[in-house]
């Protein structure tokens, strides 16, 4: 996979990407178990899961089928980054994400360590920019940045696009300008999605689907809204069909 790995997302459920944030692999598989007899959902395993299901348990998903986003958000020295990197990259994940805060070099060497590790079908790789989290008063008062959340992230952005990463995890609120100010092919990756007048949990920039998507970007992730309902895969079916019927597809021209 690659930065011309957009078209293989085009299909509304695979822009759509569930965080399976559970304690442990049988919780994931009990519910991972609701989608048999339909297509796999793109998911997403992140560190809870991770930590305690491992390597093999993520490798089986990758498998039987899965489209996986592994979420470690990698940040150490460079050459630490590199071996982790050549760790996951023989999982047979499709993206791991790491922070754009590491630096150029840590990224580069990263970019380095997954083609060495995978050849021909690496791993795609996403920098974290500033996470959804995150707000103006913490980004100024507590961080220490000054200026927008919207001017870092576009920093952020332009950093990880000149040290070859294939995309970025930003707010639906700065994808759109990711798009327009350093080019469309750099995927843009969404989490903070919540349908209208549902609580925020921990999230500071959130979007609907639908805005979103004509927002400019290309993969969403939803946790909460999808892992805590009464119907998981009703609202996963939903989710993905607000985003079909939203009016932009995923390489950015109107549907
Ligand atoms: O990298 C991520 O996936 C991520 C980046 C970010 O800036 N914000 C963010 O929420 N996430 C992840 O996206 C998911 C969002 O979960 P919900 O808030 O429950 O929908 C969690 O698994 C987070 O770890």
């Amino acid at each position: 996979m690659s930065v011309n790995a957009v078209p293989a997302f085009r299909e509304a459920h695979k822009r759509l990407i569930v965080a399976l944030d559970f304690p442990c692999a049988h919780e994931a598989d009990r519910f991972l178990s609701r989608w048999r007899g339909r297509e796999k959902p793109f998911v997403k395993v992140g560190m809870q899961l991770f930590y305690s299901a491992g390597p093999s348990w993520v490798a089986g998903l990758t498998e039987a089928g899965y489209s996986v986003f592994l979420d470690l958000k990698l940040h150490d020295i460079p050459h630490t980054v590199a071996g982790a990197v050549g760790s996951l990259a023989s999982l047979g994940v499709d993206l791991i994400t790491l922070h754009a805060a590491g630096g150029s070099r840590m990224m580069e060497a990263a970019r380095e360590a997954a083609e060495v590790k995978s050849g021909e079908k690496r791993p795609g790789l996403l920098a974290v920019t500033q996470m959804t989290s995150t707000d103006g008063r913490m980004l100024n008062d507590e961080l220490g940045i000054p200026g927008s959340v919207r001017d870092s992230v576009l920093n952020l952005a332009h950093l990880a696009r000149r040290a070859g990463m294939d995309g970025v995890v930003c707010s639906g609120g700065e994808a759109g300008w990711i798009k327009e100010e350093i080019g469309r092919e750099l995927l843009t990756v969404t989490p903070g999605i919540r349908l209208e007048g549902q609580v925020k949990d921990d999230q500071k920039r959130v979007m609907t689907p639908e805005a979103a998507v004509n927002g400019g970007s290309d993969l969403l992730v939803v946790g909460r809204p999808i892992i805590r309902s009464q119907d998981p895969v009703a609202v996963w079916m939903d989710i993905a069909e607000r985003i079909q019927m939203s009016g932009r597809d995923s390489d950015g021209k109107e549907a």
